[in-house]
């Protein structure tokens, strides 16, 4: 059975993945924990900020019509507390950056357009006083000069300019990232509404893979690199994440660590290894008895043998008096990744991250697409599209170095080496997949090519490993 499975590109294979994903329920949650997860449902200030009219600099509240001339400090407004001196034509009141502004003052000064006059008493210490003695000297008996106009309303941040009582903040289907957070605080939202997280196993397979403890090797022995890489990778996606541990490549043992997933309650679970053509490729023979799979090989490189199915699975017990026909059914996705490392890591990041990300609440969950330049020239492979691992690093162009054309940047793709699917060091630093396509011959140096971003372009590749030149 296994080798009957037709090979299908990579957009009908994420396409069958998202189907299959449904959205999970919400929860409400403390805030502060929200960093990476979906709203479920949109958030509404219930106050304006700034809730009254904010002075935007130090200085002095005015009567605007007033202009230039000498006027009595009546009072102050700090940022916290204030006086409610009668407004009047000819008075000012000192004010801090984020205080009210006095009911009747419609303008603010900003210190430095303003200028200090001594009052007799103060005058009469001249000579003694600093100028921070000044300020201590009791503001409301001082004078001060306005040297240059306010127009009304300068200077102040008007009821409700940042956020105004009833505006949509944040929306059902938006990420909650740092800002997100801090603007859950500002309308005093200590919780939120969020979709669940995907509760995600893993698991390895192969009677040679052993704990990545395991030191000196036995013969034939290689370390597990595929359950931590994509432990991290579901952890690092927002996923919870239950590790299954290492089946050895019986039925039964990789049986035992489905029921363990089943009995976990995990959503998805993703196995690496055994899903090829060998005899003790056992993965696709056990999802065929025990589920549904949705494809079993892929036209992409690495990853042909990329396995996806589903397995319906006994509802949860329904609660005392519970109607048991009112239980969802439920159901867990497999991702049968294979064994070379490399394969792993791109299937998670083509198919697995897009489906938990569905399940999270994303509306868009598919990796964004760059068009980059080639920094080398590829050989294509007429066999199969190749996703091959670049660093995008934004520079000139490094082939035109000294000439005339050496002008402007542009983001570059630049390979992270031998490509074969076994060397993991092809993914290190690799912040993109160049869609490299299927086809005889050579992608030039410079040419337009579409890469998917699979990490933010902050980290920086090596620059001893990772050169233009
Ligand atoms: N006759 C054919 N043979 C193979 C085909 C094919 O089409 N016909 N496809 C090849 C391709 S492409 C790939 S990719 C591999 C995938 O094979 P499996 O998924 O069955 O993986 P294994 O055979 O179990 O392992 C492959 C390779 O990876 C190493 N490995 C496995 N698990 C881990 C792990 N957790 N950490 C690190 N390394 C791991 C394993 O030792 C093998 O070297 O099949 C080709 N064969
Ligand atoms: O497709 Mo396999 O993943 O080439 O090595």
């Amino acid at each position: 059975m296994s080798n009957v499975y037709s090979m299908i590109p990579v957009p009908q294979a994420q396409q069958i993945v998202l189907d299959h994903c449904w959205t999970l329920g919400s929860e409400t949650i403390p805030s502060h924990e929200a960093v990476g997860r979906v709203l479920s449902v949109s958030v509404v200030a219930p106050d304006s900020l700034p809730p009254f009219p904010a002075s935007i600099k130090d200085g002095y509240a005015v009567i605007s019509s007033d202009g230039i001339g000498t006027y009595n400090v009546v009072g102050e407004s700090r940022a916290g507390s204030m006086d409610s001196p009668n407004p009047a034509q000819g008075t000012v009141v000192y004010i801090t950056t984020g205080a009210p502004v006095p009911l009747g003052f419609d303008a603010v000064v900003q210190v430095e357009d303003t200028e200090e006059v001594p009052s007799e008493k103060v005058e009469e210490e001249e000579g003694t006083m600093t100028s921070s003695d000044y300020k201590q000297a009791g503001r409301k008996n001082r004078r001060v000069r306005i040297l240059k106009a306010a127009s009304p309303g300068q200077d102040i941040r008007v009821v409700g300019s940042d956020i105004l009582v009833g505006e949509t903040v944040l929306r059902s289907g938006e990420v909650i990232g740092v800002a997100e957070i801090g603007i859950l605080a500002t309308v005093g939202a200590t919780h939120v509404t969020v979709y669940k997280q995907p509760h995600v196993g893993v698991m390895s397979t192969g009677d040679e893979v052993v704990e990545p403890s395991t030191s000196p090797l036995g013969p034939g022995q290689i370390r597990d690199a595929n359950r931590s890489m994509i432990l991290a990778a579901a952890a690092k996606a927002g996923a919870k994440v239950t590790d299954l541990g290492i089946a050895r490549d019986t039925e039964g043992h990789i049986q035992g660590c489905f029921d363990r997933a089943v009995s976990a309650g995990v959503d998805v679970l993703i196995t690496s290894g055994g899903v090829s053509m060998g005899d003790r490729d056992l993965v696709k023979p056990l999802l065929e008895r025990t589920g549904t799979i949705h494809f079993g090989r892929v036209l992409m490189k690495p990853g042909k043998p990329l396995t996806f199915a589903t397995l319906s699975l006994p509802s949860a017990a329904p609660g005392e008096g519970g109607d048991p026909s009112s239980e969802p059914q439920r159901s867990m996705m497999v991702f049968g990744l294979p064994g070379n490392p490399v394969s792993s890591f791109a299937c998670f990041y083509l198919t697995t991250l897009p489906a938990l990300r569905k399940l999270m609440g994303w509306s868009n969950p598919m990796l964004r697409r760059v068009q980059v330049k080639l920094a080398q020239t590829l050989k294509m492979d007429p066999e199969r599209p190749e996703y091959h691992r670049v660093a995008l690093q934004w520079s000139k162009c490094p082939f035109l170095e000294g000439r005339a054309e050496h002008v402007g940047c542009d983001w570059w793709a630049v390979s992270t080496g031998n490509q074969i699917s076994s060397r993991l060091l092809s993914a290190r630093s690799a912040n993109a997949l160049l869609e490299v396509p299927q086809a005889s011959g050579f992608l030039r140096q410079g040419t337009l090519v579409s890469a998917i971003l699979i990490d933010d372009l902050q980290a920086m590749p090596d620059p001893d490993g990772l050169s233009l030149q």
